[in-house]
């Protein structure tokens, strides 16, 4: 089994997060007793990555009435805190589509609102599994290697999902059919999801690979020494294209100057076919200080502002694969997203 970032812990019968701030140095958990307590850990990134967040916003809505009942909230009061968990990051569709996944049974009980969190988990990580398994059936067909050799940029790995991981996931799935030659991780300035959190999980599965420097993904791509770049998404639009985290559409840049597929591994929860096209996705924007300090450590003159996009959009027509569990879209052919997947 893979490393869990989100569970319901029935010993406290409360929502409980793997702390990824802390990670790779600490295991920490954080038992959620608050709208509040959770709303600050996905704004500090303690719970990220767009599957995770449609997760732990689901299951927020429990943790919504819960502190209702203790707080003695009007039945709007409650509303008003889930759409909270909703707005808490504006880029991942998948936060607020948890949300809707179960707030309309909010009136039938907490029972049944647990129960249909808990499933939006579940499915979740059965969606990650079958997308690996149809995205290494698309690569393998058209990487004439014996192991591939991957580049990722980020975490798209178990702890942004319910379990499996999506990119993360589809290299799993090479490893486990030995296709697998080396991972190329992204640091993925500036939180190092890369390194923090992408390392941490092939390190735990004696997955090979190396950390690189985000700069460094161009000419290794142009070098040859990737058969394909594999990534994970915050938001598709209808048209194909891709939201994910700043950085990406470089590494989509080289892959295609290079000519080798740029491969987007993401559930269908991801896909938004109610935004017609990237330029509709909202990019979140973060403190500065992220990127002027590291670790609480300054390292930009004191006179020098930040700039911190926290997503980029990589047009459809880079991406050769969008794998989701319901199918391969080609984007880079013309291939739209559409309802029947
Ligand atoms: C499997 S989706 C992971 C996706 O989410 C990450 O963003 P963040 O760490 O800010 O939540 C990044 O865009 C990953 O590709």
């Amino acid at each position: 089994m893979t490393v869990r970032a989100i569970e319901w812990d029935p010993a406290t019968d409360r929502l409980r997060l793997l702390d990824q701030t802390k990670l790779p140095g600490e295991s920490v958990h954080l038992d959620i007793k608050s709208v509040d307590a959770l709303v600050d850990a996905i704004a500090i990134l303690a719970v990220r990555g767009a599957p995770a967040l449609g997760v732990a916003g689901a299951m927020g809505v429990v943790t919504a009435l819960d502190e209702g009942a203790e707080r003695g909230w009007s039945a709007d009061e409650v509303l008003e805190a889930v759409d909270r968990i909703a707005a808490a990051r504006p880029t991942a569709v998948n936060l607020a589509w948890g949300v809707d996944q179960v707030r309309g049974l909010i009136d039938q009980g907490r029972d049944a609102v647990l129960e249909a969190a808990r499933r939006v988990a579940v499915e979740d990580e059965a969606a990650n599994r079958e997308l690996s398994r149809l995205g290494a059936d698309w690569l393998l067909a058209r990487v004439d290697r014996p192991r591939l050799r991957v580049l990722t940029h980020c975490n798209a790995g178990a702890l942004a999902t319910a379990g499996w991981g999506t990119a993360l996931g589809l290299v799993r799935e090479l490893a486990s059919r030995d296709r697998l030659e080396l991972v190329y991780a992204d640091e993925t300035r500036p939180l190092l999801q890369g390194a923090r959190l992408t390392a941490y999980e092939l390190a735990q599965e004696g997955i090979p690979h190396v950390v690189q420097v985000d700069g460094a993904a161009a000419s290794t791509i142009l070098r040859g020494l990737v058969d394909c770049a594999i990534v994970g998404s915050d938001r598709i639009a209808a048209n194909g294209d891709v939201a994910n985290k700043i950085g990406t559409v470089a590494v989509a840049l080289a892959c295609r100057e290079a000519g080798v597929p740029f491969v987007v591994a993401a559930p269908w929860s991801t896909v938004d076919l109610a935004t017609a096209s990237g330029e509709d996705i909202e990019i979140e924007e973060r403190s500065g200080v992220e990127v002027t300090s590291y670790a609480g450590v300054r390292v930009a003159p004191a006179g020098s502002e930040g700039f911190n996009p926290a997503f980029d959009v990589t047009p459809a027509r880079m991406v050769s694969a969008i794998v989701t569990e319901r199918g391969v879209v080609e984007p880079a052919t013309g291939q739209r997203m559409i309802e029947e997947g």
